[in-house]
């Protein structure tokens, strides 16, 4: 018996018919393709556009003033106008300022005095942490848990860093006083509590601080080995200029809205420092830390 194939028998009609779908099908997934690369090509394209935008201007908006590997041993000084905001307050002779700028020098402080320091910060910032991220410890409330050690370094090392202010400056270094806050500060990447732990916002430390002529900073750790994010920035209207910190380092500038700056967050690691400030203004000068007269030694204070 014969099988008979059952289906439709093609007629000439049905297979040019066929042929068409196939041939539509062909030029329809083809097309679908183009698409596809289409976009690709121009997605690729379009972030490779971004990226080289963002590296390029990033590169024009944040200038490196000194990187943390590399060693001052001259101040490495910019100068900058200085802004109208001293004229809302009394003119001191031989100390207002009228050159205004910043510097940076590793040569002021050595690193064995830089490392000492850490390790009485360290101390005391044990006693007096906050729960934030940054944690502050006044020098002069600081100095009695510190101990003699720490009231001889400061001594010295702040009179050095206020006279390489009044050498850089122009400035009677005579006619500088220290004033307050001047402090230890510890940063770290655990969040801000309260509004005091915000160490990053861009901000003035004359219009922050109200007696502060010129701001010196300390640093007592290294950007990069003990800690990332931490950078010093100068909010100029053009760009940012970023001191990396490194132990040892003074970076020091006019207080006024001329060097408007912030502190990037501190990403991982501890970072260290201490806030050195002086005014021209002897109603607010300050006494160098001191312990009080008769005080008892603390265990593990005093060498
Ligand atoms: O720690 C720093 O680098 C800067 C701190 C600061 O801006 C300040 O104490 O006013
Ligand atoms: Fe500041």
């Amino acid at each position: 018996m014969t099988v008979q194939r059952r289906g439709i028998s093609k007629t000439p009609e049905s297979s040019a018919i066929e042929k068409k779908i196939k041939r539509g099908n062909a030029q329809r997934q083809a097309s679908s393709w183009r698409g596809k690369v289409i976009t690709l090509l121009l997605l690729t394209g379009v972030t490779g556009l971004v990226s080289w935008m963002y590296f390029t201007w990033a590169d024009d908006f944040t200038h490196t003033l000194v990187s943390r590997s590399e060693i001052l041993t001259q101040p490495r000084v910019f100068t900058v106008e200085c802004s109208e905001d001293y004229k809302k307050y009394k003119f001191f002779p031989g100390c207002t300022p009228s050159k205004c700028g910043r510097a940076i020098t590793d040569s002021v402080v050595t690193l064995e005095e830089a490392q000492k320091l850490r390790r009485l910060a360290e101390r005391g910032l044990s006693l007096a942490g906050s729960d934030g991220g940054a944690s502050i410890l006044d020098l002069h409330s600081g100095a009695l848990s510190m101990g003699k050690q720490f009231v001889n370094i400061y001594r010295d090392v702040r009179s050095r860093i206020q006279k390489v202010i009044a050498e850089t400056f122009g400035l009677d270094s005579k006619q500088m006083y220290l004033t307050k806050p001047t402090f230890f500060s510890r940063i770290n990447s655990t969040s801000a509590k309260t509004t005091h732990d915000e160490y990053w916002h861009p901000h003035i430390d004359k219009e922050t601080y109200g007696s502060f002529d010129y701001t010196s900073l300390l640093y007592l750790s290294d950007y990069g080995l003990e800690f990332g994010g931490g950078r010093f920035v100068f909010m100029d209207p053009s760009s940012n200029r970023t001191v990396e910190p490194r132990a040892g380092r003074v970076s020091f500038f006019s207080s006024g809205s001329e060097n408007l700056h912030r502190v990037e967050k501190v990403t991982w690691g501890t970072r260290y420092a201490i806030t050195v400030s002086f005014t021209c203004d002897p109603d607010y000068a300050i006494d160098n830390p001191s312990l009080p007269v008769g005080s008892t030694r603390l265990k593990g204070t005093d060498e």
